[in-house]
């Protein structure tokens, strides 16, 4: 049986700059503390012509949450939710906004790149697409020892070739002999993820930061490259972070899940208290969309209502408000709200009565700036007191749609319709029975 690789030496990480915090308890790997990564948008060429601004992205916003030793811990959310953003950023590969990433004593968020550096054997990725991940004029052997000749980590050619040769080993990519000298193209994609994992392990690391390690394989190989990376995790102790879109691969594998929405993370806690009992509306559609294995099984395919909005102009309050179907109050309604309901009204008309309700609205631009008060005006030829009518007959045509609960006032004056809604508030993560969740429901 090989022996574990060593672990890379603590004693080349830098002390910790005074005045920050170096002490954590044992069991936690990383503190990560209120972490920001913003993106400024450069906007089109166009649109700088006319001097306007790009406006910026929260790709992660405000995220908070302990990564416990020898964990799996589950990144869940749509495209554009932040996982590959937050998972890069805890590896030191993205330059967070603000807050802090506490780990080996320091604080990973403010270090430069220099000091950076020597930690970064002890924090490993392994990507979506091994075949992109591979260089395909390297044999095996030198591109799972790169790391250490990099790193300077193997004192010899044949020391090198040793680690080497253990990495592949532990990956199940035996005989050694056989594989040292092919090249990527010789592997399947499943050998080819193997080898990605041989090289992130090579170094022996801490923390592996997955993502979506399985997506791209055959089916018949993905619960396979999972099962040998439980292996690796137990026997090299590492700790995962685990980035997926599939819930059903983060139940068999994680131990706690955080589900992300808009750069945030709405609910974390066990595995199986996510699956069994969701709090957030949002974690709560995503488990119903689950397609069931069971072609038998009638399972409600109710998948989050709407798109995922954009993360340069996310909604006010409680950035799931607009999909939600338990959404009240406090949760944030706004102009783009109405517009959006409006919107959706007119979907439903023939062309005749969505051509006179169209005009009996002016311009709706004004609803694109987000705020709590929007201002409807008459089209031509039109009277306040018939927007008003359409407003009345857009709330009687649906009045279970949630947006209704956000409004507090309806105002018709001379020069039209004022909607003002209720002052939302954006909910923090706060325990809720055996999980965290970020919900004015709890
Ligand atoms: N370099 C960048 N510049 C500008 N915006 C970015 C950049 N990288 C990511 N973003 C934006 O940040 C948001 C989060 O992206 P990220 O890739 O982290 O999400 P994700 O949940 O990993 O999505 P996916 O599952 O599609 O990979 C998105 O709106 C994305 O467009």
């Amino acid at each position: 049986m090989p022996t574990k690789p060593e672990p890379a030496s603590r004693t080349a990480v830098a002390p910790a700059p005074s005045g920050v915090e170096i002490t954590r308890p044992a069991d936690i790997l990383m503190d990560v503390r209120d972490l920001q990564v913003h993106y400024a948008l450069r906007g089109s060429s166009f649109g700088r012509l006319l001097g306007a601004g790009g406006g910026v992205v929260k790709a992660v916003d405000g995220v908070t949450f302990q990564l416990r030793r020898g964990e799996v811990l589950g990144l869940v959310g749509e495209s554009g939710s932040g996982k590959t953003t937050l998972g890069r950023a805890l590896l030191g590969l993205v330059r967070p906004t603000g807050g802090q990433i506490r780990y080996d004593g320091q604080d990973l968020a403010r270090m430069s790149e220099r000091r950076l550096r020597p930690l970064r054997r002890n924090l490993q990725m392994v990507f979506q697409d091994p075949a992109a991940a591979l260089n395909p004029s390297m044999d095996i052997e030198t591109a799972v020892g790169d790391p250490l000749r990099i790193h300077k980590l193997a004192r010899s050619a044949s020391e090198r070739r040793a680690r080497v040769a253990e990495a592949l080993e532990r990956v199940g990519l035996t005989p050694v002999e056989r594989f040292l000298s092919k090249y990527p193209s010789d592997l399947s994609g499943g050998q080819k993820q193997r080898a990605v994992l041989a090289r992130a392990i090579v170094m022996g690391p801490e923390l592996l930061v997955a993502d979506e390690p399985v997506s791209m394989l055959d089916m018949s190989v993905r619960a396979k490259i999972l099962e040998l990376m439980l292996d690796l995790k137990r026997d090299l102790d590492l700790t995962y972070v685990y980035i997926t879109h599939d819930l059903a691969s983060a139940k068999f594998f994680c131990d706690r899940v955080a589900i992300m929405y808009l750069g945030r993370i709405v609910e974390i806690g066990p595995t199986e208290e996510i699956f069994t009992a969701p709090k957030h509306p949002y974690t709560q559609a995503l488990l119903r969309a689950v397609p069931d294995p069971d072609p038998n099984a009638t399972v409600p395919r109710d998948i989050p209502r709407g798109e995922v909005p954009d993360a340069a102009a996310p909604p006010l309050g409680c950035s799931f408000h607009p999909r939600c179907p338990k959404a009240f109050e406090r949760c944030g309604w706004e102009t783009r709200d109405l517009r959006a309901v409006l919107e959706q009204h007119w979907l439903t008309l023939d062309e005749t009565r969505y051509e006179a309700e169209r005009k009996t609205i002016g311009n709706l631009d004004s609803l694109d700036t987000p705020g709590h008060t929007a201002r409807l005006t008459p089209g031509r030829g039109r009277q306040a007191a018939d927007v008003a009518a359409l407003v009345e007959r857009l709330r009687q045509s649906n009045p279970d749609e949630p947006l209704w609960r956000g409004v507090r006032r309806v105002e018709t004056d001379d020069g039209g319709v004022t909607v003002e809604f209720h002052q939302g508030e954006d909910p923090r993560l706060r325990p809720a029975d055996g999980v965290d969740v970020a919900c004015h429901l709890y």
